[in-house]
């Protein structure tokens, strides 16, 4: 055994070594060699790439410290095999002799107890000084190395400084030591950005598809993320489905992951699944050295999966209340005959679906063509309806346009927020619908036009025309017919139009349905819904969402009922205030923290609200005496 110069924990080291370097078998008076043919070599460079695209400037600077010193600096990956090494000439020709080099294998099963051997069993850093190494031939080094570890905490292999043993100095395993922490730290930071740059562009390919079945597997097919949808669909709960092997469920697991590029490929499950019949795609995402990093895989759908499903089904109307038929009989009844109709109702509530049904039941062979008159600005409402000719004005395109009168011959003409039509524009249009021909701007040419005229407007124009802002013979020409959509807090059928978005957004995650507790259903009847069907729509669909991608639930809470007016008070307008409180505090039984969480206020408020109004405070008292 050598004589012993080092600390204890090091000797200790070296002498554990040299038992192991015994067992294996290594003969200290010969020159065992294993060494790699250029391309071995090559692929185990290879698999220190980004080790050192990050780690060059730091070698580099340690290689300048020990420049024209009698030291050189050495990297061998995990089994051993130097890979690369920075010197100077004379002690490099030296270490060459006992192949000291690139390409060789340093493991203790080869050499004995060394410094690079040493710290990869040992996974500590090490030095080894001259009689210590276990082969004679190697007893003029001294070695120090440091093992090096990857982000995710895999040895990588070893960083080694070796020289001359009679140049042995205390400190130089220090700076291997700080050296291989800097090197490590770098290489961190460097996948940190990687996996953050590779997370963005996850969430984007997720978020596209964010309806559907989602699943992401990393480079060794374990899944690292997983949407409910598509753990509905793998029969597990999310939670035991990440971290599985994909090859769990998928059949062409390996296929893809060796050659799965860009491109969509399909994937099926393995027929244990039944009944899921479904195709899967997946599509990879990969890094700039095109090395796969992450398969998103999803449930095809269309061509392209991940593109979003259209958001609404805006044809279908809904309803199950007498007023709203009674609208559509009506609707039936005029849309076969040539009378222009006016469609009158508050935002929302639904004008463009009526339009569009006037315009089914017309029979009209020609397309339904809108124009939405507050979104066009003044100067350019007349070309936009009567179009223009080649360079009629600065501005215009070169070969002119067709105005929507024209494009809408045949069929119907649907002129949307009638009401913002300025004046000016008023008198144009009047003149059209009584003629019936249209002039495009710059030509001298009339062209008659067959069009059905149908508006719509929420502000009521009969009050508009009394405070002379709209013109009162267009307003009698285009309410040959007039059509009143009633309100959403007027319908008996909320409930309808409820369980149907909230079967729409289902539909579109991909789950079965979405339910309203008891107190989400109270708040919901309470709220005057300012905004109609359109609000309604949105304040589901997002209270589902949230309920389902943050909540992991179907059930929605009243919690969840965002609604976008009055969100100070978050319920009722002034005048209706006193009523709600009244019917909450009624719905929940005098219970004050339910009627609370129905009205979307605090404790605090609802007391200040009762204080406030006299007939609250009877309704509690009388429920208190109950
Ligand atoms: N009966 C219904 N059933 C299902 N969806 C409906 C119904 N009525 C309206 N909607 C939906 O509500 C939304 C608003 O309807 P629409 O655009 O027709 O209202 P509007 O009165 O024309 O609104 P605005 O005054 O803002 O132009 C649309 O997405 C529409 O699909």
């Amino acid at each position: 055994m050598p004589v012993l110069h080092e600390s204890t924990e090091n000797n200790a080291i070296i002498h554990t070594s040299w038992e192991r370097s015994k067992t294996f078998g290594v003969d200290p008076d010969k020159i065992n060699n294993e060494l790699l043919t250029e391309g071995e070599l090559r692929d185990r460079t290879n698999q220190f790439h980004d080790f050192f695209r990050t780690s060059t400037k730091i070698l580099d600077r340690l290689y300048s410290q020990l420049k024209r010193t009698s030291f050189m600096i050495l990297i061998s990956d995990v089994d051993g095999y130097i890979i690369r090494s920075w010197g100077d000439f004379p002690f490099i020709e030296k270490a060459k002799k006992v192949w000291l080099d690139v390409g060789a294998n340093w493991h203790e099963r080869i050499k004995g107890t060394n410094a690079i051997g040493t710290a990869l069993v040992e996974k500590k850093p090490v030095s080894v000084i001259g009689k210590q190494h276990y082969c004679r031939e190697n007893h003029f080094l001294t070695c120090y190395a440091s093992p090096l570890y990857s982000p995710k905490g895999e040895l990588l292999g070893v960083l080694d400084i070796s020289g001359d043993a009679r140049n042995h100095q205390v400190h130089t395993l220090g700076m291997v030591i700080a050296a291989a922490q800097a090197c490590q730290a770098h290489l961190l930071l460097e996948s940190t950005q990687q996996e953050l740059t590779f997370a963005l562009q996850e969430t984007e390919t997720v978020f596209k598809g964010i309806n559907q079945p989602l699943i992401s597997v990393d480079e060794s097919g374990i899944i690292t993320r997983i949407n409910q949808a598509a753990a509905n669909l793998l029969e597990q709960p999310l939670e035991r489905c990440i971290g599985q092997p994909l090859d769990r469920w998928f059949k062409e697991s390996e296929e893809i992951l060796s050659t799965c590029g860009p491109a969509l490929k399909k994937i099926t499950l393995k027929p244990n699944l039944k009944g899921k019949k479904r195709t899967w795609v997946a599509q990879t995402i990969q890094d700039k050295r095109r090395k796969k990093f992450r398969v998103v895989i999803s449930t095809e759908r269309s061509r392209d999966p991940f593109k979003p499903k259209k958001a609404e089904n805006t044809d279908q109307l809904v309803y199950d209340c007498p007023k709203v038929k009674q609208v559509l009989e009506i609707v039936s009844a005029v849309a076969k005959t040539e009378a222009s109709i006016l469609i009158q109702g508050e935002t929302g509530s639904g004008k463009e679906g009526i339009a569009r049904r006037i315009h089914q039941e017309s029979g009209r062979e020609g397309p339904l063509i809108t124009v939405n008159c507050a979104a066009i600005p003044e100067q350019l409402i007349e070309s936009e309806l009567f179009g223009y000719e080649q360079g009629a004005f600065t501005g215009a395109r070169k070969d002119g346009q067709i105005g929507k009168f024209e494009a809408a011959h045949g069929g119907t003409l649907f002129l949307d927020e009638i009401g913002e039509l300025p004046l000016s524009s008023q008198a144009v249009l009047l003149r059209v619908l009584e003629e019936k021909v249209v002039t495009r701007i710059g030509s001298l040419e009339s062209k008659p036009v067959d069009v059905r005229i149908v508006a719509a407007t929420n502000r009521p124009l009969a009050q508009e025309v009394q405070k002379k802002r709209f013109r009162a013979d267009l307003y009698y020409r285009l309410c040959e017919f007039e059509i009143s959509l009633p309100p959403l807090r007027e319908r008996s059928d909320l409930l309808t139009l409820v369980d149907f978005f909230l079967k729409q957004v289902a539909q579109e995650i991909g789950i079965n349905q979405f339910t309203l507790d008891h107190l989400a259903k109270d708040k919901i009847q309470l709220y005057h819904w300012p905004g109609n069907i359109r609000e309604l729509r949105q304040v589901l669909r997002q209270a589902a969402y949230k309920t389902y991608f943050v909540h992991r639930s179907t059930v929605i809470s009243a919690e969840e009922l965002i609604f976008p007016q009055d969100r100070s008070t978050n319920l009722l307008l002034q005048s209706k205030e006193e009523e709600a409180v009244k019917q909450a505090i009624q719905s929940a039984k005098g219970n004050l923290s339910k009627a609370a969480r129905m009205l979307g206020i605090s404790r605090t408020t609802l007391y200040k609200k009762i204080a406030q109004y006299p007939q609250v405070k009877e309704v509690l008292e009388k429920i208190k005496n109950m």
